[in-house]
């Protein structure tokens, strides 16, 4: 039963009770007088309402909460598709009112078009997310909006269009450590390991060289197979970066109610992250350590933090830009790296295709070393594997966006869904990846199956957007398949057998901004013999 009236009333005086109350009774009139508003305005436009996603409780929390658990139960993106279907299955786009504010949810690809390129000066991303990210990450590229944004984008962006970020000479250094990690026994095998853990390592270590100039040797550090040269605990790092984020996963989660989060854990751990990027920022710039080995040997290569100098010398700018960067570049691609494993342990004649392809294309040894990025491009069937694994578990399972006037989507009103809908200002819409990239009607009856051939000759539109689209499109989606393919081909060379140690169970989607398995990835693996 709801008992709301009597939770405070006795104790904060009548006064006060008086005013709540009147600004109850403002806030419905008003509510009522808008909606008449938003009707008529809607019919002008030829939009009709989405259907609703109702609430079982008179507060109309009761979405809220149950979203909230299914993501503690790692099954959040599934049951934003559960949760739609239950409005329709060819109801793609739903309203969810929760408290006194609702959201739009869309898995239309039209309105993602919609959103992200022909009405893109509309729309842009949300308080919501900035609010999450800014004890982090502070204003940069991920959290500003407007001119601060373009600001942003002007100065990272041209980094990304070089090719020497495409540096596999860097990656391949970090793959060896990942290699002695990965020792075996007289018989070949490894221990069982959990691989996801040591994928997020490697992506730290890469990340961070290749935005600082140094890494923070996370892998080596965990292991205990070097100790730090440059006075920098990784494995420290790490754990404070792997916990900031899931903080800000769980503010982002709380929406507008974010301020309710506690913030001292939040803060412990930002202070750790912030004290190691402002060290190693000031050994670059301060060029009083510079411990690329490249550059000893006199092969100066690109570091993101060097060209970030040219343009601006604000120390707060450089931290906050090339931590952007390293959020953005670390866990995405760790968590692909692991769930790629996950697949192939669990599909031995996918993982024995693959392999043999690459082998064919690549050779057997290190001994062949790969030069041009471009080669692991062009292996195709590599290509649609790490793809089929972006479109099952999708990598970041949702984006968003908040329409910044009164404006339209082409998709979702009326009760097929094929009328426009009407979109007020303020509006905030998600865009539940994995939903999309799991209706059977654009990916077929098997979209839940793990089938990489589905690529051949596939035709990729609006449907396609783990690396959102338009203006505010990833920049590192080729770092990440660069880095990505490298490491996969390096492992496959080397190891001719993988299982899986966990058994068969049900898929866990962990949700930490990105997915990653929530029963981690346990796996042992098979070294070829000579
Ligand atoms: C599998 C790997 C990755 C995935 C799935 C991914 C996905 C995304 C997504 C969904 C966005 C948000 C786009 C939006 O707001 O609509 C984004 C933005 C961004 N990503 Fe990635 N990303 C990946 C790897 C990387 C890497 C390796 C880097 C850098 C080294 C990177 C740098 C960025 C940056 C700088 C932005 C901000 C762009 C902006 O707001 O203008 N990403 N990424």
């Amino acid at each position: 039963m709801l008992c709301l009236p009597s939770f405070g009333f006795r104790s904060i005086g009548t006064g006060v009770a008086l005013t709540l109350l009147i600004l109850i009774i403002y806030k419905i009139i008003t509510s009522k007088l808008n909606a008449r508003k938003y009707r008529t305005e809607s019919a002008q436009r030829g939009c009709a309402p989405a259907p609703t996603l109702h609430s079982n409780n008179l507060l109309g929390t009761s979405r809220l909460k149950e979203s909230i658990k299914a993501t503690k139960e790692d099954r959040g993106p599934q049951y934003v598709v559960s949760a739609m279907n239950e409005v329709g299955h060819n109801i793609h786009t739903v309203r969810v009112p929760i408290l006194d504010y609702e959201l739009l949810v869309t898995r239309d690809p039209e309105n993602v078009k919609a959103m992200f390129s022909t009405q893109s000066g509309e729309y842009d991303i949300s308080a919501t997310r900035s609010s999450a990210f800014m004890p982090l990450l502070g204003e940069g590229i991920f959290t500003s909006t407007g001119q601060q944004w373009k600001h942003s984008r002007a100065l990272v962006r041209p980094q990304f269009s070089r090719e020497e970020i495409s540096n596999l000479d860097l990656v391949e250094r970090h793959v060896r450590t990942l290699m002695r990690v990965l020792s075996v026994n007289e018989k070949g095998w490894t221990e069982t390991v959990d691989l996801q853990p040591l994928m997020f390592y490697f992506t730290l270590d890469t990340a961070t060289e290749f935005l600082y100039g140094q890494s923070v040797n996370s892998q080596a550090a965990i292991a205990g197979l070097e100790s730090s040269k440059n006075g920098i605990d990784g494995a420290a790092f790490s754990h404070h970066f792997g916990a900031a984020k899931h903080l800000v996963d769980k503010r982002g989660a709380l929406g507008k109610f974010f301020w309710l989060m506690p913030m001292g854990e939040m803060k412990m751990h930002c202070k750790a992250i912030h004290e190691v990027i402002d060290k190693m920022i000031s050994d670059r710039l301060d060029n009083k350590k510079n411990p690329l080995s490249m550059e000893e040997k006199g092969t100066r290569k690109f570091v993101l933090l060097d060209e970030l100098a040219k343009e601006t010398q604000d120390l707060k700018e450089l931290r906050n830009e090339t931590l952007h960067t390293l959020m953005a570049g670390r866990d995405p691609t760790g968590a692909l790296l692991g769930w790629v494993w996950y697949f192939l342990a669990r599909h031995p004649a996918i993982f024995s295709k693959l392999r043999k392809i690459v082998l064919n294309q690549f050779g057997t040894s290190a001994s062949n070393p790969i030069t041009d990025f471009g080669d692991l491009r062009r292996c195709d069937y590599l290509q649609w594997v790490i793809h089929e694994v972006i479109r099952i578990v999708a990598i970041i399972p949702m984006n968003e966006r908040v329409a910044l006037k009164d404006t339209t989507l082409p998709r979702g009103g009326g009760e097929d869904g094929s009328k426009p809908i009407f979109v007020r200002k303020g509006i905030q819409v998600l865009i539940p990846l994995y939903a999309i990239q799991h209706r059977p009607d654009i990916w077929g009856q098997d979209a839940e199956d793990f089938r990489p051939e589905r690529w051949q000759g596939r035709r990729i539109g609006w449907e396609w957007i783990p690396f959102g689209g338009g203006a505010r499109k990833c920049l590192g989606q080729q770092f990440a398949f660069t880095e990505a393919s490298y490491c996969i081909v390096r492992m496959l060379q080397r190891f001719d057998v993988v299982e899986n140690m966990e058994g068969p169970g049900e898929i866990k989607l962990h949700t930490a901004i990105e997915n990653r398995s929530g029963t981690g990835v346990k796996v042992r693996f098979h070294e070829v013999r000579k």
